[in-house]
C-alpha cells in the first residue's frame, strides 16, 4: 500500500505554506523516512497533514492511485503524530494511565496496548518509568515514555517531530535503537524530522528534503553521514553543518 501526495497545498489563513508537494510514501515496508529541511520549511505541517490532524487546501492525497477524500479519517485511526518538545502525554498521569486514557479515546483494547507497552518497556529498560507521573520526568524520560505509549498502538504510520531534541548522547542512541527496532519488527512506516544528520543517517532508509514549502528532492536509499552533509550543502547552497 502506498500514500501518494500530488501537488498538495496547505494554507494557514491567507498564507500558503506548502506549495504543491508531491511524493510517495510506501506503507508496511519498515522504512524510516527522514524529513530534512531548514526552520520553517514545512516539515511539521507536512507531518500534521499526513497524520490527519489538519487537512489539505489543494492537490490530492491518494492511496494506491485511488483519490481518497477521507484521508484524514483514515490517518486519524492509522497514524500517530508526536509533536516536537515534551508535549504529548497528560501531565498528571503515568504512562500506563495515559495509555488507558488514549486507548479509550481511540476505541482500542487497553488489554492489547498494555501488553505491548509492558513488553517494550522491558525490552528498552524503561519499566521504572511506567508508574511515574509524566510531569515528574526528565526531558529524555518524557520522550521515551511518549514513544513507548505511541508504539503500543501499533499504527501503520508513526510520525516523530524532532524526537532527539534535548536528549543527551546516550538517550539519543536509545531512542534510535527503539525507532529502528519498531520499524524492523512491525514493518510499519516511521517518519521523523531532525536537524541532526548523524542521528538521521543511523536509522533513516529514505530521505525527503523540504525547503520553502516544497519537497525538493527524495532519496530512496540510506545515506552516510558524509553524503548527507554534502546534500545539505548542495541543496541549501550554504554550509549548514561544519
Ligand atoms: N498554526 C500556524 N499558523 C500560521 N502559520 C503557521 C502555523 N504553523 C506553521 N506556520 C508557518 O508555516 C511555515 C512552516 O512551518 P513548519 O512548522 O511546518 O516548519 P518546520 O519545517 O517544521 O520548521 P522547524 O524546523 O522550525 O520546526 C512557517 O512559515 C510557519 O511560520
Amino acid at each position: 500500500m502506498e500514500i501518494q501526495l500530488d501537488q498538495v497545498r496547505k494554507d494557514y489563513g491567507r498564507t500558503e505554506v506548502l506549495h504543491g508537494v508531491s511524493f510517495s510514501l510506501p506503507l508496511d515496508t519498515g522504512n524510516v523516512f527522514g524529513l530534512i529541511g531548514p526552520n520553517g520549511a514545512g516539515k511539521s505541517t507536512l507531518m500534521r497533514l499526513l497524520s490527519g490532524i489538519t487537512t489539505i487546501n489543494g492537490g490530492q492525497l491518494r492511496f494506491d492511485n485511488q483519490v481518497d477524500s477521507h484521508y484524514d479519517k483514515w490517518a486519524q485511526r492509522n497514524s500517530l503524530y508526536i509533536p516536537a518538545g515534551d508535549r504529548g502525554l497528560r501531565n498528571k498521569l503515568t504512562p500506563m494511565e495515559n495509555l488507558r486514557y488514549f486507548s479509550a479515546i481511540r476505541c482500542v483494547s487497553f488489554k492489547d496496548t498494555q501488553a505491548r507497552m509492558l513488553a517494550n518497556a522491558k525490552l528498552f529498560d524503561a519499566e521504572s518509568l511506567m508508574n511515574k507521573e509524566f510531569d515528574q520526568m526528565s526531558t529524555g524520560q518524557k520522550k521515551k515514555a511518549t514513544l513507548l505509549v505511541a508504539i503500543s498502538f501499533d499504527t501503520p504510520m508513526l510520525l516523530l517531530d524532532e524526537p532527539s531534541n534535548g536528549l543527551d548522547m546516550s538517550a539519543q542512541v536509545d531512542l534510535m535503537k527503539l525507532v529502528d527496532s519498531v520499524a524492523k519488527k512491525s514493518q510499519h512506516t516511521i517518519i521523523l524530522s531532525s536537524h541532526d544528520p548523524v542521528l538521521m543517517s543511523e536509522v533513516t532508509t529514505q530521505y525527503i528534503f523540504v525547503n520553502e514549502g516544497t519537497v525538493i528532492k527524495t532519496v530512496d536509499h540510506s545515506l552516510s553521514e558524509a553524503e548527507l552533509r554534502q546534500m545539505y550543502e548542495q541543496l541549501y547552497q550554504k554550509a549548514v553543518i561544519r
